[in-house]
């Protein structure tokens, strides 16, 4: 049956802008009519359904904006993850929304308190709407407000109980790099398979041991924060989240909000600023410091073969207009080139 026409308008929301041959296409991969916004809202208890819009930008999931008489909503039907695996995202958004991060709160289905839902026969999600929209082109500023506030989250989710590792972690990375080896160039190819090794080296080190780990978004670009002017609004899109080592997730960091997205090169200020502010909540160990570079190399490489993985080996071509994969390697080169250091 095709939705109603009345509130549903599927328009565009958002454009990277980053990398213009690659841009995520679409999003709205599941139609949801009024009809099942109503429903679902009742089972919520959030009101009357105003407005129904699909969004595009995302390039997992299908999302909408939902407005009721009372707020403004976003509804996500998974499309890739499995109702085993959501649990650990959507209670780690609560979590961490109980404790005053800004983060969407999953909204619980008012007779059975869940808030792992089903919609069109997809596991769902309803969370509150972010204020504000994407800085795809932050200053020092901006990488300040995202330190501060990673390490907040980083303090904040010691408490969270559930595991589940990252997965698109190491082991990962060494099932998936044999997958993407034969579809590169020698020079390329011999790269991976050697930041590979020197990965497995580092994380068998004693330093990496030491690390501090705990719950983290692992996936935290310019396109994952809110910001209302200067202010940071919010982290969203915690499907990539998991345990894995604080410095990893700062590094993530680093590598999309402080560098020079045309060459991959590291822009001091803004590196400067995004860690002084990280550390003034949340200073950084020496086995943090000694691996600090690594960690950059290691959040490189992470996206590199999963941009590869994407561009060689589409799953479902319809659903994913990959990414750049070279940026990743030009960021790489650039860590393994000039290492950063703290001491
Ligand atoms: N809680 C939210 N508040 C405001 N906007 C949101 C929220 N969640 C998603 N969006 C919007 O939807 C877009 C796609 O969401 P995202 O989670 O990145 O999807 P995907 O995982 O499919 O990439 C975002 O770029 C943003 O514009
Ligand atoms: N940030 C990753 C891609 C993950 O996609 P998202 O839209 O779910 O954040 C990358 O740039 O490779």
């Amino acid at each position: 049956m095709p939705p109603s026409t009345a509130l549903l308008h599927i328009e565009p929301d958002y454009l990277t802008g980053i990398e213009p041959a690659f841009f995520p296409i679409m999003a709205v991969f599941t139609e949801v009519s009024e009809k099942d916004a109503r429903d679902l809202l009742r089972r919520l208890s959030l009101g009357t359904l105003t407005g129904l819009r699909g969004i595009q930008g995302g390039i997992e999931n299908t999302n909408y904006f939902l407005s009721t008489d009372q707020g403004e909503w976003v509804l996500t039907l998974f499309e890739r993850l499995s109702a085993e695996q959501l649990p650990f995202y959507l209670y780690l958004m609560k979590h961490l929304a109980q404790a005053g991060i800004p983060v969407p709160d999953p909204q619980a289905e008012t007779r059975s308190g869940d808030i792992l839902l089903k919609v069109c026969g997809k596991p769902a999600a309803i969370v509150n709407r972010l204020a504000g929209k994407s800085q795809l082109a932050p200053q020092p500023v901006h990488c300040a407000a995202v330190g501060d506030m990673l390490a907040r989250m980083h303090l904040a989710g010691q408490s969270y109980e559930r595991q589940q590792p990252n997965l698109r972690g190491l082991p990962w990375w060494n099932e998936t790099t044999p997958v993407v080896l034969p579809h590169l160039e020698q020079p390329e190819a011999a790269m991976l398979r050697s930041e590979l090794a020197y990965q497995n080296h580092v994380a068998a080190s004693a330093a990496y041991a030491a690390l501090p780990r705990g719950p983290v978004h692992a996936d935290l670009f310019r396109d994952n924060v809110m910001f209302d002017d200067d202010k940071l609004t919010g982290f969203f899109d915690f499907y990539f989240a998991g345990v894995d080592t604080w410095l990893f997730d700062l590094a993530v960091c680093l590598n999309d909000w402080c560098i020079d997205h045309a060459t991959g090169a590291h822009l001091e200020a803004h590196a400067k600023a995004m860690l002084d502010a990280y550390q003034a909540v949340r200073p950084l160990t020496a086995a943090e410091r000694e691996l600090f570079n690594a960690q950059l190399r290691a959040a490189a490489l992470r996206f590199w073969v999963s941009r590869l993985w994407d561009f060689h080996l589409p799953r479902e071509a319809a659903l994913l207009t990959p990414h750049d994969p070279t940026h990743f390697e030009r960021v790489l080169k650039q860590r393994i080139a000039h290492p950063q250091s703290l001491a």
